[in-house]
């Protein structure tokens, strides 16, 4: 206990940790003694103080000298005298703060650091308070410094003094900023309001004058559109029911304020309702042999395609002409399924123009929201219709053609299903009266022919699958590619480029460069690659036209000259030279391709798979190895080829086929070329599931392996036996070129597809283009 000198301060608090300067006199102490500073509030005295050290003393402006005191801790007075100056002395109990922590305390002080930190944020603080706070340790210290904020009264100022155990303060002090907070963002959000609702009003009122001037110098007078909105009506030749929802809604809008923001969303659902070509159709034509010469105009080939075509259009024309109407399979669509640029978009297209119609592309790739195809109800902010009335509208009749592009790539999620959406628009149960969420007004859609594209059919939801009439695009031959290339491809591009084609005209190209281009520079099922090298050709020739030379004869040193070095060689040859490397066929995402499977073996066990492979690949790889290793003897292999020895397969990416089965027979092929040392022969490809026990089961896309093997220079074609039948659909000319192997077991395969033992000691001759 030590005997102090009181210095009482009015109406003020001063916290540990805070300096205050006071007059001299009022203090009577000397630098380096303490004192206890009180708070006095009306003549009452706080029951606790702040003890405080005498760190400095100054002169003020005014010429008083006084003392600087800093708070060190708190304290409580006892009893006291004066002494001799009138100074009152008293006892003094010290209470330093503990700076113990517990959970609470600690969860207390990040709370108020919190919420101190939000405060500083709405007073947009400039970081000092911030630093400074960073500076404070001690849970105590912390509590006090909310008895420096100076919108808190005397009161809690003095509460937060006499409160000595650490915990109870800090409670204290977050309930102060706490308030504090609240009180800042009530004044926040009003301030804001005010100011946003004065900017907002200020800019409609000028923008109104600005519009009333705009009308006037127009002549049409500051009318609130309603009439205008009734004459469009009026015209627009709306079934009964729209006409109905369509005045209804006119009457609302003329009975809400213009001011209001309800006004402009009932004009912006009108404008969607008058966008709709209610009462326009087009005249339908159903002449097959008109559409015909339509489809063949615009495209080579894809003979089977146009059939199907035809035919559906001659039974449409029937079923019109007889009054057959509500027969279920009338709903079915045409779905154009093959690999990309195969011609499906623009095909769709020609059918529109073969039946006289309007053509719109509705791209479903992607859409995963029912919202999408049917639109949002009106109450969602910022609505708009579905995908289907904007076709409508982009038609500008109620029965184009839609073509519903990339059915293969709408999913599903929580936002709803779109294929229940369509499904509900292609069943002709329904479809004439298709309601948009939006418009919310029943649409018929039953004039409308749908048509679909897909670039595959597993990924086709199955209830819609279920109603669709597939017709396959598998891709082109090297001549078709070669005819549509001379046809269609060459001549547009060369229009576009603002050059003239024929005998006459500034380009002409003979058949063998537009192979060399279609043979080794692309490598596709579809001619969009081939479309775009005879893009950059004739670009070429069009600087060398420009620049004053004269016509240009395409042959194939100007391919060469102009395109560069070949991309795609026959790889077939280099890849093949060693053992171990077998070639495949598969259908990937972009149509048939040629892939070289690849083993090796190396000290270890197991076996190693890489390429990204599905499952029912890996469990193919698997297969293959335990088909070769049970039959290693008549295979010719060593013993001890397996002992200690691991081996790995590897599918090159790129050419990942989709998940399946039919990589088995290759797989097995490299493991067993690997094994016996004898190369796989350059010329052969092969396609087909392996048993266990040897057999080779039947696959897909036959037709699709066979182009793109023949496209990569392959002559030698191993299928599954039961795939036989599927041979007839390779084009003769084609099948022509090829030898076909369809085997029953991996052992005919291996007859075909390995070199015999002897040749392969000094290997092919091998002459690799490059
Ligand atoms: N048989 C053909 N005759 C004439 N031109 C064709 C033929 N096939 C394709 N084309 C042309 O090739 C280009 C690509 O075709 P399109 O865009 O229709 O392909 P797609 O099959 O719809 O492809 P995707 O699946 O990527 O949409 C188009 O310019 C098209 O006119």
């Amino acid at each position: 206990m030590t005997e102090l000198l009181l210095v009482p301060v009015d109406d003020n608090v001063i916290f540990p940790g805070m300096t205050v300067v006071v007059p001299a006199a009022e203090v009577g102490a000397e630098e380096g003694e303490q004192v206890l500073l009180v708070p006095r509030h009306e003549g009452q005295f706080a029951a606790v103080g702040t003890v405080a050290d005498v760190t400095g003393r100054t002169r003020l402006p005014n010429g008083v000298t006084a003392v600087q005191l800093t708070g060190v801790h708190r304290g409580k007075a006892g009893t006291g005298s004066p002494d001799d100056a009138g100074h009152l002395r008293v006892e003094v109990t010290p209470y330093p703060d503990s700076t113990e922590r517990d959970g609470r305390i600690r969860e207390l002080e990040s709370t108020y650091r919190a919420v101190v930190d939000e405060i500083l944020e709405l007073r947009e603080d400039d970081g000092r308070v911030a630093a400074f706070l960073r500076g404070i340790d001690e849970p105590g210290a912390l509590a006090d410094t909310a008895g420096w904020v100076p919108e808190i009264s005397y009161d809690e100022k003095v509460s937060l003094l006499e409160t000595l155990d650490v915990r109870e303060r800090l409670e204290l002090a977050v309930g102060v900023q706490r308030e504090r907070l609240a009180e800042l963002q009530v004044r926040k959000s009003l301030r804001e309001d005010v100011e946003s609702g004065a900017a907002k009003q200020q800019r409609e009122y000028v923008l109104r004058r600005q519009l009333e001037a705009i009308r006037k110098e127009l002549g049409e007078g500051s009318g609130d559109g309603g009439d205008d909105y009734r004459a469009k009506i009026e015209a627009a030749g709306m079934p009964d029911h729209v006409r109905e929802q369509a005045e209804r809604e006119l009457a609302r809008l003329e009975r809400t304020g213009e001011q209001s923001g309800e006004s402009s969303m009932i004009r912006t659902y009108l404008d969607w309702l008058l966008a709709l070509p209610w009462s326009e159709r087009s005249e339908e034509q159903l002449d097959p042999v008109a559409a015909r010469g339509v489809l063949d105009a615009d495209h080579t080939g894809l003979e089977d395609v146009k059939d199907r075509i035809v035919e559906y259009l001659a039974v449409r024309k029937l079923r019109r002409d007889r009054g057959v109407e509500d027969d279920r399979r009338a709903g079915t669509i045409l779905t154009l399924v093959g690999p990309p640029g195969t011609g499906k978009t623009s095909i769709g297209e020609s059918v529109a123009r073969a039946m006289n119609r309007e053509f719109v592309r509705m791209s479903l790739g992607g859409v995963r929201d029912e919202a999408e195809i049917r639109g949002h109800r009106r109450t969602y902010v910022g609505a708009l219709p579905g995908r289907l009335v904007r076709a409508l509208r982009d038609a500008g009749t109620m029965n184009p053609v839609i073509l519903l592009d990339e059915v293969d790539k709408v999913g599903a999620d929580w936002r709803g299903d779109p294929s229940a959406a369509l499904l509900e628009v292609l069943d002709p149960a329904q479809n004439h009266a298709f309601r948009d969420h939006y418009l919310d007004v029943e649409i018929d859609l039953s004039q409308v022919v749908f048509l679909a594209t897909a670039n595959q059919l597993e990924t086709i939801p199955g209830p819609l699958l279920d109603r669709m009439e597939v017709i396959s695009f598998d891709g082109y031959t090297v001549e078709e590619k070669v005819a549509i290339a001379r046809d269609h491809l060459l001549p547009r591009q060369i229009a576009s480029a603002g050059l003239t084609g024929g005998v006459d005209g500034d380009v002409t190209a003979d058949e063998s460069a537009l192979r060399l281009v279609v043979s080794e520079y692309t490598r596709e099922s579809g001619v969009r690659q081939l479309d775009r090298e005879l893009g950059k050709l004739v670009r070429k020739i069009a600087t060398e036209v420009a620049g004053g030379s004269g016509g240009v004869v395409v042959d194939s040193d100007v391919v060469r000259r102009h395109l560069g070095r070949q991309r795609f060689f026959t790889e077939a040859v280099e890849r093949t030279a060693v053992p171990g490397v077998a070639t495949g066929m598969a259908v990937t995402g972009a149509g048939g391709d040629v892939l070289f499977i690849e083993a090796a073996s190396m000290p270890g066990e197991g076996l190693v798979l890489t390429g990204q492979l599905g499952d029912v690949m890996k469990e193919s790889a698997r297969i293959a190895l335990s088909w070769v290793r049970a039959h290693a003897a008549e295979l010719g292999i060593a013993e001890d080829a397996f002992e200690g020895r691991s081996f790995h397969v590897h599918v090159p990416a790129g050419a990942i086929p989709k998940d399946g089965p039919s990589a088995g027979v290759t797989m097995a092929t490299a493991l067993v070329s690997l094994l016996t040392g004898r190369p796989v022969r350059h010329t052969v490809a092969m396609t087909g599931e392996l048993t266990l026990q040897g057999r080779v089961l039947p696959i897909g896309g036959v037709k699709q392996k066979v182009l793109a093997a023949h496209a990569a220079g392959l002559t030698q074609i191993v299928v599954p036996e039961r795939n036989r039948a599927d041979l007839d659909d390779v084009p003769a000319d084609v099948a022509g070129q090829l030898e076909f192997h369809p085997s029953m077991t991996i052992g005919e395969v291996l007859d075909v597809a390995l070199e015999p033992i002897a040749e392969s000691v000094e290997g092919p001759a091998l002459e690799v283009a490059v």
